[in-house]
């Protein structure tokens, strides 16, 4: 038996404990094997590798089950793609957003290629030939590690804090996180005691200016807060059932993107990965290709990341509209768009806004949470951009979908980018350009 530290969630503590051999990867960071004739999707393994691995469904309903999900419990023959975690504290369930951690940053690439490749061609996308997608690392990004700026810890109600399991409400102590910026590591917040009632703490780490702590609790008052020496600077709030209160410091942070510097707040959407903004501000602007003079739609745009570029090549004569249906992000991006020549913010739903347009626009990027775009903002879309539509993507399986759509309202892909920008994760964001065909 392979000398891998196993650990399965209590909370999955039911299912039968079955020995399956994994083939390919599926969706969502699993591998495909079968157990008397049925596909089990199995958690925490890697390809072609022989393992138990305990069914986490429902046992009452197992037998009319069409699939087993299983999480893996140990190791029997190791997949040549295995390696030591990079974090063992979280376990084989990769408590906390590293289910990847065990295998070898190459293969994750590999992997998150195949199954990129897989879902296009399961949603019958035929514009762009397969053989050219190809999940890249992020720039300077050596080993997948410190990238995370932004960090989400549990809290138990002895005050312990760490991350929550797999599908679990079990908090485990999982030591620092090493995908974590080490300006978050500094505060050594899993050896932190914070104040009774903390539910949760969020911690940032900006590019620009000091980090910040979030304090969750619906009971907390933020006079109980006392902040460590070891924190330095850093910006403190309390997020309680009133709203968000600052203890010390600012509720937003400073973010870098270039030349250019955005406002941020402590609790709201940010490119996770260090390099993210600036690489995905980069790439759209290269892809969007507007040009002086164009009206551009910026869809869920957050506080303004694409828009504060692109309003730099549109000008005056143009127009780049910021819309994002956060009313708090919603605000700092009009913040953040105000010196921009010909930009402005709308908060409002990106497809109702589309809905309003009916003089549609030149181009349009547009950055979706995980559901995707969904088929009325794409056929609107399809209808009323002139040019181009740059598609920026976390999620592989709704992109797929939105990208089938697109092609049978007559669009068809120009460019595919898939970029590692959560490594030891099996997560990868996208960027697509589409174009009239
Ligand atoms: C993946 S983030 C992208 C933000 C921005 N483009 C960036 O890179 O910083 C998605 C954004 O969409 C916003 N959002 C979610 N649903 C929305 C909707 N239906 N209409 C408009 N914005 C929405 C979220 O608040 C979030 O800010």
């Amino acid at each position: 038996m392979a000398a891998v530290e196993s650990r399965t969630s209590e909370q999955h503590g039911g299912g039968p404990v079955i020995t399956v051999t994994t083939t390919v990867p599926a969706a969502g960071g699993t591998f495909v094997a079968r157990h008397e004739g049925r596909v089990v999707f199995v958690r925490g393994s890697a390809p072609h590798e022989t393992v138990t691995a305990r069914v986490i469904d429902d046992p009452s309903g197992l037998d009319g089950a069409r699939f087993w999900r299983a999480e893996t419990v140990d190791v029997l023959e190791p997949s040549v793609d295995r390696v030591p975690t990079v974090w063992p504290e979280a376990g084989t369930d990769g408590v906390g957003g590293a289910d990847w951690a065990h295998i070898a940053l190459p293969a994750q690439r590999r992997i998150a290629t195949d199954v990129l490749r897989e879902l296009l061609q399961r949603a019958k996308v035929t514009s762009f030939p397969l053989d050219d997608v190809q999940v890249e690392p992020a720039p300077h990004d050596e080993d997948g590690l410190g990238w995370r700026t932004r960090v989400r810890l549990a809290v138990d109600e002895r005050g312990r804090v760490g991350m929550r399991g797999w599908r679990s409400h079990e908090v485990r102590p999982v030591g620092e996180n090493p995908l974590a910026a080490p300006a978050i590591r500094a505060l050594a917040l899993t050896s932190w005691t914070p104040p009774a009632g903390t539910e949760a703490i969020d911690a940032v780490a900006p590019s620009a200016d000091e980090p910040a702590v979030v304090i969750i609790g619906r009971d907390l008052d933020p006079g109980d807060v006392s902040i460590p020496e070891g924190w330095g600077a850093a910006h403190v709030a309390v997020q309680n059932s009133s709203g968000l209160h600052v203890v010390r410091g600012a509720e937003t942070v400073r973010e870098r993107v270039g030349d250019q510097e955005l406002v941020v707040g402590v609790t709201g959407f940010w490119q996770v990965h260090r390099d993210a903004a600036s690489l995905l501000a980069d790439v759209v602007e290269r892809d969007l290709a507007a040009r002086p003079g164009d009206s551009v739609w910026d869809l869920y745009g957050g506080v303004g990341l694409f828009a504060a570029r692109i309003g730099r090549t549109t000008g005056l004569d143009g127009e780049v509209v910021s819309v994002e249906g956060n009313k708090r992000a919603g605000r700092l991006a009009q913040q953040n768009l105000a010196d921009v020549p010909g930009a402005s913010a709308r908060t409002s739903d990106a497809t109702d806004f589309v809905r309003e347009q009916r003089r549609g626009a030149d181009r349009v990027v547009l950055d979706p949470p995980r559901a995707g775009a969904g088929a009325e903002l794409i056929e609107l879309l399809a209808e009323r951009v002139r040019e181009r539509i740059v598609y920026v993507s976390c999620e592989p399986s709704t992109l797929a979908r939105d990208l089938a759509i697109a092609e049978q309202k007559g669009w068809r892909i120009e460019d595919l980018r898939a970029f590692d920008l959560y490594p030891h994760t099996h997560h990868i964001e996208t960027v697509v350009v589409l174009e009239r065909d």
